[in-house]
C-alpha cells in the first residue's frame, strides 16, 4: 500500500458522456481527442466518467470495463485525476467494475444507491457501500448522492456518520442535490477529513460558500473556462464577478429547459460545441432533433462568447 496520502482532487471535474457510433456501440477512438479536448479547449483536469452523463448505468458490466481502462489509459499524464462511476443495481456487479478500477488505473471510485430494491436505511446503505469499497481497498471512495435520479432520499449527512470506521479509503461525497442543509452539515461533520464534490452545476456558487471542495458536472464539459472564472473570482472575494458568471449558466439553462434538457440533448449539444463526435444516446433515451440542438448551441456561444 502507498506510504503517502491519496491525492486530493480540487476544482472542475468534468462528468463525460460516452461516445456511441451511429449503431449505439462503443465508439472508444473518440476518447483521447475528448481528453485533449477537456485539457487543452476547457482547462479542465479531472475527469468522472461512467457516471449520470456518461449513461453508465445502461451499459453492461463488459461495456463499461472497456471504457473505464480506456479512459484511464489516455488520462495517464493528460489529466490529474479519474474518478469511475462504478454503482450497479447488482452488489456483485459493482464489485467486481470496482476492481477492475484498480487494476486499469483509476484514482478513485464512485458510487450510487441501487435504485431497484432501495436501502432503507443510512445504515443498509452504508453497508451496501463497505462491501463495494471493500473489492478495492486501496482506492480511494466516493459516495455519489442524486436523490432525484436513484429516488433514495436518505440524507447524504447521515449516510456520511461514522462511514470513515466503515470504509477506511472513504474520500469523499459527489453531492448531486439540492438541500444546501444537508450539504452543509457533510461539510461540518467531514472537519475537512474528506472532499465534499457537488454536482448542481447550476448553482455552484452556493456550495462555494458552504465549503465545497470541487465541482463534478456535465457541464464543465464544455463551459469548463467560464467556471474556472467563477471559481477564481469566488477564491479572490469577487462575489459580483462570481454572481454574474452562474447568473449567465442559469440564464442559458432556463433557455435550454424549455426544449427539455436532458443527457441526450446536453451530449449532442457537447458534440456541436466540441467538434468531437459522440453519437447518440443510447436507448431508452431518446436524440433531441438536430435543430433544437442548433438553436441551444447558438444560444450558449452567444451568451458564454461574449462573457
Ligand atoms: C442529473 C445530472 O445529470 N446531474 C449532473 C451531475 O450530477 C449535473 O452536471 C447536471 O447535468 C447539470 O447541473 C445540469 O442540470
Ligand atoms: C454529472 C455527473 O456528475 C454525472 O455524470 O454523474
Amino acid at each position: 500500500m502507498a506510504s503517502h496520502l491519496p491525492r486530493r482532487v480540487t476544482g472542475l471535474v468534468a462528468a463525460t458522456f460516452t461516445p456511441l457510433t451511429e449503431e449505439g456501440e462503443l465508439n472508444l477512438s473518440v476518447i483521447e481527442p475528448y481528453i485533449n479536448y477537456l485539457g487543452k479547449e476547457q482547462d479542465v483536469r479531472n475527469i468522472f466518467v461512467n457516471g449520470t452523463t456518461g449513461e453508465g448505468m445502461s451499459f453492461s458490466v463488459e461495456e463499461r470495463k472497456s471504457l473505464a481502462a480506456e479512459w484511464c489509459l489516455r488520462a495517464k499524464g493528460k489529466m490529474d485525476y479519474v474518478i469511475v462511476h462504478v454503482g450497479c443495481l447488482s452488489l456483485k456487479d459493482s464489485m467486481e467494475l470496482a476492481q477492475h478500477a484498480g487494476k486499469v488505473g483509476a484514482d478513485g471510485i464512485a458510487v450510487v444507491s441501487p435504485s431497484f430494491f432501495k436501502p432503507k436505511t443510512a445504515d443498509a446503505l452504508r453497508l451496501y457501500l463497505q462491501k463495494v469499497a471493500s473489492a478495492a481497498p486501496t482506492l480511494p471512495f466516493y459516495y455519489y448522492h442524486i436523490p432525484t435520479l436513484t429516488g433514495v432520499n436518505l440524507l447524504a449527512s447521515d449516510v456520511c456518520k461514522g462511514i470513515k470506521k466503515l470504509i477506511p479509503s472513504f474520500s469523499g461525497v459527489k453531492f448531486t442535490g439540492t438541500d444546501l442543509m444537508d450539504f452543509g452539515l457533510c461539510v461540518k461533520y467531514s472537519q475537512a477529513e474528506h472532499l465534499l464534490l457537488y454536482g448542481i452545476d447550476e448553482q455552484l456558487l452556493t456550495s462555494l460558500v458552504l465549503g465545497a471542495n470541487g465541482a463534478v458536472g456535465s457541464l464543465y464539459n464544455y463551459l469548463g473556462r467560464h467556471y474556472n472564472k467563477l471559481l477564481v473570482a469566488f477564491a479572490e472575494g469577487d462575489l459580483d464577478s462570481a454572481r454574474a458568471c452562474q447568473f449567465n449558466v442559469q440564464v442559458f439553462l432556463a433557455f435550454a429547459s424549455q426544449y427539455g434538457f436532458d443527457v441526450a440533448l446536453n451530449k449532442q449539444l457537447m458534440s456541436d460545441l466540441s467538434g468531437l463526435n459522440l453519437g447518440p444516446p443510447r436507448l431508452p433515451v431518446i436524440p433531441c432533433p438536430s435543430a433544437t440542438v442548433a438553436t441551444i448551441a447558438e444560444k450558449c456561444r452567444q451568451i458564454f462568447l461574449q462573457n
